[in-house]
């Protein structure tokens, strides 16, 4: 299999994919890598501006910090990491990534670059077509992508336990586990400086969970879970949305 766009620190260990970016200069410790400014959102069917999903989330993320976010189902933690991800609309806030040029809204820096750089992993892959070296092409594919280098999503995955033989089966033909286990490897072989994950072990076992948790403890990532285990085993901070769309940020 060859690497997408270029592999790098092939033969690396497993837990060393992304520890700095391929793309830019490493932000430094002391400064936020991503900047969260009072992020506010209305609910769908809210027609006046008093129901909120979630009201004025501030929140600094730091290199190598794992934010954990819980809350119960329905409270919005998909939608606030799809509002940072700039694929989800949102009523008032603000977000901005460093660069080495200072900190940048997706605007300045391009929706489909700050995407890039701060990308949106959902629970399952959707409904695609295809094989996933197929999804990997479409991925490299991709103008944002084919100027950026890439480590090798087979061998992230192979870490995980997906033999490389998989890579070449159709979608519905793998496991719910399989599929989210490859589906993280592309986004994670992608490089993004940050990765919001979307319940990313939900499918998994014990030992594969034990693994994707190794892989990703030198990653920044804000990171959805229900399991309040897992966010005291990954978690720098975890922060907990209420159904009254308040929110608490918490030290495990
Ligand atoms: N684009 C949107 N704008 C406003 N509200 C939305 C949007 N997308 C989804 N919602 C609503 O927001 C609420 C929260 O959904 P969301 O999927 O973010 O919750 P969640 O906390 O991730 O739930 P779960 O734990 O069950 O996955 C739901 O009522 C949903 O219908």
């Amino acid at each position: 299999m060859t690497a997408v766009g270029g592999s790098i620190n092939s033969g690396s260990s497993a837990t060393n994919y992304g520890s700095t970016s391929t793309t830019q200069a490493p932000t430094p410790a002391d400064k936020p890598i991503l900047k969260i400014k009072e992020l506010t959102k209305r609910r769908d069917e809210a027609d006046d501006d008093s129901d909120h999903l979630f009201y004025d989330i501030s929140l600094d993320i730091y290199p190598g910090d794992v934010i954990a976010v819980r809350g119960p189902s329905g409270v919005g933690k998909t939608t606030l990491l799809r509002c940072i991800a700039q694929l989800t609309s949102f009523e008032a806030g603000l977000c901005t990534l460093h660069t080495p040029e200072g900190y940048k809204t997706p605007q300045e820096l391009s929706v489909p670059q700050w995407r890039a750089e701060v990308m949106y992993v959902p629970q399952r892959p959707a409904q695609l077509s295809g094989t996933p070296l197929d999804f990997v092409d479409m991925v490299s594919s991709f103008s944002v992508q084919a100027k950026r280098e890439h480590y090798d999503p087979v061998e992230i995955a192979e870490d995980w336990g997906i033999v490389p033989e998989l890579w070449e089966k159709k979608w519905p033909e793998l496991s719910g586990g399989e599929q989210q286990r490859i589906a993280l490897a592309v986004a994670l072989s992608c490089d993004p400086q940050v990765l919001l994950l979307d319940e990313p072990t939900s499918a998994l076992d014990p030992q594969s969970t034990a693994m994707v948790e190794d892989t990703l403890s030198n990653r920044t990532c804000i990171w959805i879970t229900h399991d309040d285990q897992q966010a005291s085993r990954i978690a720098s901070k975890i922060l907990e949305l209420r159904p009254d769309a308040t929110y608490q940020l918490i030290s495990p």
